[in-house]
């Protein structure tokens, strides 16, 4: 309960207050101007005593997860002005959270019809320290578990290169637990409690929206990392989530900014200077395309009747899907479409129960993934081009021909678009970018 009631939207201040760390639980503090704390609460379970030596790869990996995690609560109100307890920044950390605040948060901007631009200044001035020490952490990796497709097939790649690995994940999701069990390594569930403050702000009107949620995950992680000793974290972000959403008044707006190369690199090389010079935090799925990565899933039967890439069972609150698949939103047409080219149609239309292609109602949704008369949704789905891509390939199989959606495409849409860009086959080469680490490379040559 925020005792003192606070106008969320009217506040000046945003206060960085304290972050603690004892026995298993982080606490990271909050406040608006002079209001009452709001604390959120990480637990990391059966957490051994941080390793001798460790200390200051720990405090400095807490003290981002903090400077991080803090964007869900910024949110609530943006106020002019930002405040770190313990002092300012260095210029590196300080860039990263700018980058963080200013692009994580554009798509909750934009749909709020808020400019961030020149708002988001977190202190700097502080010297910046000497480049952090190897840690000699185990060679072993991190790898996170979101429930769908992409994080499976990166546990695949890295149990086809018999590296040592633990499926971990953030929150309390019953679904991903089964993914992570499917996957036979050890699983890590490590949780994550909001202040319960921030639910009553937002019964005040505050504001409310998108955060990179990836963001607050990888430092959440690379806590885990240094606590449990692992050496890398290998998130399972494709090529495609670099690409913006939509651009508006000469800002892009990319809802899965969070996800993207460029927070990789500038997360990745804070870790390296800041934490220890031997964590390693990538994606092991950059250089792929989201078809090249269905293509890659398609082959992993196992996993088929656990996952779902549906966001609608992720909710904190309210109901989630009976069986897996809404059927109605943006991922689950996308993943429904994305599959499609390389999957049997029976053994598709299993996955989800049902023929989205095959439903005039879901017309529009399919032709916002393929930017026709609409943006990219705000999700994570693919690029509109590749989605065009899947479409076209569909449209040319006997077994699609006749549904309704792809028989609308061949004669409503295909004929206003430049069939020399529709192949898929592009789509499936793998792009040379990438900040996989030498070690876990080889897993790269094993997806595709
Ligand atoms: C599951 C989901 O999509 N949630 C988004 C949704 O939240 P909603 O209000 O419908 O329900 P809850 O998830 O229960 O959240 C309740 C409120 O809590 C606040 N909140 C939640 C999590 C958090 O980390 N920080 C928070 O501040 C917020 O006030 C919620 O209203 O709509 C919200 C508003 O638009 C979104 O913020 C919720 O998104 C979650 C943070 C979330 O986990 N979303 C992922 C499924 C997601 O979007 N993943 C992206 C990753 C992109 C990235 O750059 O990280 C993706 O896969 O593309
Ligand atoms: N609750 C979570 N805890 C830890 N990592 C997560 C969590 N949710 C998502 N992630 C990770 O964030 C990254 C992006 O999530 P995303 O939803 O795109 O992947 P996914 O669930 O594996 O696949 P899909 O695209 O099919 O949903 C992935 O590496 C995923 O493992």
């Amino acid at each position: 309960m925020v005792s003192k009631m606070i106008q969320p939207r009217l506040t000046q201040l945003f206060r960085f207050v304290r972050c603690s760390y004892a026995d298993g639980v982080a606490e990271l503090a909050y406040a608006f101007d002079d209001g009452e704390e709001l604390v959120e609460r990480i637990r990391f379970p059966h957490a051994p005593a941080i390793p001798a030596g460790h200390a200051a790869a720990f405090d400095a990996a807490l003290k981002l997860l903090h400077l991080i995690a803090g964007v869900s609560y910024y949110k609530a109100g943006v106020p002019p002005k930002i405040e770190v307890a313990s002092g300012p920044l260095d210029d590196a950390t300080a860039e990263l959270l700018d980058q963080l605040y200013l692009h994580g948060l554009a798509e909750f901007a934009y749909r709020n019809g808020l400019d961030l631009r020149g708002r988001i200044t977190f202190p700097r001035g502080a010297a910046a320290q000497p480049p952090a020490p190897a840690a000699g952490l185990p060679k072993r990796t991190l790898v996170p578990i979101g429930g769908g497709k992409d994080s499976l097939v990166a546990v695949e790649a890295i149990k086809s290169i018999g590296g040592e690995a633990t499926a971990v994940w953030v929150g309390n999701s019953a679904l991903i637990a089964a993914c992570a069990e499917r996957t036979g390594l050890p699983t890590l569930n490590i949780q994550r409690e909001l202040a319960p403050g921030l639910f009553e702000l937002n019964r005040l009107g505050a504001w409310n929206g998108h955060i990179p949620v990836t963001a607050v995950n990888s430092a959440i992680l690379a806590v885990a990392a240094i606590l449990y000793g692992y050496d890398s974290i290998a998130f399972a972000n494709e090529r495609s989530a670099s690409a913006a959403t939509l651009e508006y008044e000469g800002q892009q707006v990319n809802h899965q900014w969070s996800k993207g190369y460029a927070f990789e690199q500038l997360l990745g090389n804070w870790l390296h200077t800041h934490v220890a010079s031997d964590l390693d935090y990538c994606s092991l799925l950059r250089p792929y395309s989201e078809l090249a990565i269905t293509r890659a899933f398609a082959k992993l039967m196992p996993y088929f009747d656990a996952f779902s890439s549906c966001n609608r069972n992720f909710k904190l609150l309210g109901p989630k899907p009976a069986d897996r698949w809404c059927g109605q939103c943006p991922k689950c047409h996308f993943v429904f479409l994305a599959l499609a080219p390389f999957l049997p149609k029976p053994r598709l239309l299993s996955i989800f129960g049902r023929n989205l292609l095959d439903d005039e109602n879901q017309a529009s949704g399919f032709d916002a993934l393929l930017e026709y008369q609409d943006h990219k949704p705000f999700e994570c789905v693919g690029e509109g081009a590749e989605a065009r891509a899947a479409m076209y390939a569909l449209s040319q199989r006997p077994e699609w021909q006749e549904d309704a959606l792809i028989e609308r495409f061949r004669s409503e849409i295909l004929p206003q678009l430049d069939a020399s860009q529709l192949a898929l086959e592009p789509w499936l080469e793998p792009s040379a970018e990438h900040h996989v680490p030498t070690r876990l490379q080889p897993a790269l040559a094993t997806i595709g």
